[in-house]
C-alpha cells in the first residue's frame, strides 16, 4: 500500500474513532456520567501515540545520519548532486551529519539517485541550472555540475561550455558573496591526449582547442583558471580536483562511457564495442574512493590542483576481456573505428594526493566492477519491468562517420 494512502487511511480511521467516541460521550455526558473532555482525551491518547509511532517509522526510512553539533555541522551545496558522483557525495555528507542542498538541472542527473533523502530535515533538492545565478547561504560548495560522459558533453557543446564557464562564474560569485569554500570537479581531460605519462599536476596538457572534446576539456580548463582568478583577486578559497575515470553504481545506463557500455553489452549478450584497436589505456577508480578523496581535499589546506584517480592502468581491450569474464558473458568483442582525439594513454600520478591528503584508492578493480555489474543487472530488470531496454550511446566518430553498435 502506498505510504501516503496508508497515513490518510489511519488518520481517517482515527477521526472516525474519535467522532464515534465523541458521540458516545455526548450521550454519556447527557446522562451526566462523565465529562466529555476527559473521555475524548482518553480516546485520543492511544491514537496520538499511534500517530507518533507512525511518524517515527517514516523518519527511520533514511540511512543512518550522524549527529553533528552546530559548530561542526556545515551547510553544503552540491551542484550536480543528483548525478552519478554527486549523489554518492550527497550520501556521504548527509550520513556525516551535514546539511546538504543539491542543485541539479536533471540533464544527466536523476531524482532517483537522491530520492532516499527527500523529506529529511538536513536535505534539500532544487531544480536549478547553474547557468543562472543562485542566492543561498552555504559554507562549502562542491561544484560538480556538468555532463561528464563524452557523448553527453558533445551532444550540446554550447551548453557544456556555458555550464562550465558561466556556471562556474556563478558559483564562484556565490562563494565570494557568502564566504564559502568552493571545490571544482575538474578532470583528467585537462591533460588532453597527454605527452607525459603518468600525468602529474604540473603537466600543462595537450588539448585540441577546436576538436569535439574541446567544449568539455577547454571548459574545465577555463573553469580552473576562473577559480584561481577568484582566489587571487577576491580571496575566495578554492580546491581543484582533477578527476580521472570513475565508475560505479548509479552511472546512467545510457551514459555511453566504456564501463557502462561494456557491462550492459556483456549482460545482454551483445558485442562489446571497442573503439580503435583497444590499445589505448585508462585507469579506473571506484566511486567511493573518489568521494573520500573529494571530501579530504575540500577539508584540506591544499589550494592547488590535485589528481584523484586509481593508477592501475589497463588497455581498453584488457578491460573488455575482464568485464566479459566477470559477467560470465559469451559476447564477442567488436572493433569499431576510433573516436576523434581520443586520449591514447591515461594514468594519474597520485603522489601529491597521498602526501598532502593521506588519500589513495582502496577498492580493488574487480571488487568495484562486481558491484557495478550487480547494479546494472538490477537496472536491466527494472528497465525490463518498465518495458524499456537502454542501448549504449555511441561516441563521436572520426571524420563524422556513423557508428553502428
Ligand atoms: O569516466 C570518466 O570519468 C571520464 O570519462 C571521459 O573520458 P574517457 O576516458 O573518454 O571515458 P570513456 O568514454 O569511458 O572512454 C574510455 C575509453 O574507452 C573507449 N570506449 C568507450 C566506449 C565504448 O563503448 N568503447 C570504447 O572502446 C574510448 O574510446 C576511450 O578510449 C570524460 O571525458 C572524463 O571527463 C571523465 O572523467
Amino acid at each position: 500500500m502506498n505510504r501516503k494512502f496508508f497515513v490518510d487511511y489511519v488518520l481517517c480511521v482515527a477521526r472516525g474513532a474519535v467522532w464515534g467516541n465523541f458521540v458516545n460521550m455526548r450521550s454519556l455526558q447527557e446522562n451526566g456520567d462523565l465529562k466529555v473532555e476527559s473521555k475524548i482525551e482518553e480516546a485520543v491518547a492511544p491514537l496520538r501515540e499511534k500517530i507518533k509511532d507512525l511518524e517515527k517509522s517514516f523518519t527511520q526510512k533514511y540511512p543512518p545520519v550522524k549527529f553533528l553539533s552546530e559548530k561542526d555541522r556545515k551547510r553544503i551545496l552540491i551542484t550536480g548532486g543528483a548525478g552519478f558522483v554527486g549523489s554518492h557525495l550527497t550520501d556521504k555528507l548527509m550520513m556525516d551529519g551535514h546539511e546538504v542542498t543539491v542543485v541539479d538541472n536533471f540533464f544527466t542527473g536523476r531524482k532517483r539517485n537522491v530520492e532516499h533523502w527527500i523529506g529529511h530535515e538536513n536535505f534539500e533538492l532544487i531544480n536549478h541550472d547553474v547557468v543562472e545565478p543562485l542566492y543561498i547561504e552555504v559554507d562549502q560548495i562542491y561544484h560538480l555540475a556538468s555532463p561528464a560522459s563524452p557523448p553527453n558533453y558533445m551532444y550540446n557543446p554550447i551548453k557544456t561550455l556555458k555550464t562550465n564557464t558561466i556556471g562556474t562564474l556563478n558559483m564562484l560569485g556565490l562563494a565570494k558573496r557568502v564566504g564559502a569554500r568552493l571545490l571544482l570537479a575538474s578532470t583528467s581531460e585537462v591533460y588532453g591526449d597527454p605527452e607525459v605519462h603518468p600525468q602529474n599536476e604540473d603537466y600543462w596538457g595537450h588539448v585540441n582547442p577546436i576538436g569535439p572534446r574541446a567544449c568539455y576539456d577547454e571548459g574545465k580548463r577555463v573553469a580552473e583558471t576562473m577559480c584561481y582568478a577568484y582566489m587571487k583577486q577576491e580571496g575566495v578559497e578554492v580546491r581543484v580536483a582533477r578527476i580521472f575515470n570513475t565508475f560505479g553504481p548509479r552511472m546512467h545506463m545510457n551514459d555511453g562511457r566504456v564501463v557502462s557500455n561494456f557491462i550492459l553489452q556483456a549482460l545482454q549478450g551483445e558485442p562489446l564495442t571497442v573503439y580503435g584497436p583497444g590499445t589505448q589505456t585508462r585507469a579506473f577508480q571506484y566511486v567511493s574512493d573518489l568521494v573520500n578523496g573529494l571530501v579530504a581535499l575540500m577539508n584540506s589546506n591544499v589550494s592547488s590542483p590535485v589528481n584523484l584517480g586509481n593508477p592501475e592502468e589497463h588497455t581498453i581491450l584488457e578491460f573488455a576481456q575482464l568485464i566479459k569474464k566477470l559477467v560470465g558473458s559469451g559476447s564477442e568483442i567488436q572493433f569499431l573505428s576510433e573516436a576523434q582525439d581520443d586520449p591514447q594513454k591515461r594514468k594519474p600520478d597520485i603522489r601529491k594526493a597521498k602526501l598532502m591528503l593521506g588519500w589513495e584508492p582502496v577498492v580493488p578493480l574487480e571488487e568495484g566492477l562486481n558491484k557495478a555489474i550487480h547494479y546494472f543487472r538490477k537496472e536491466l530488470e527494472y528497465q525490463a519491468n518498465n518495458q524499456y531496454i537502454p542501448k549504449p550511446k555511441p561516441a563521436r566518430m572520426k571524420k563524422g562517420r556513423t557508428r553502428h553498435n
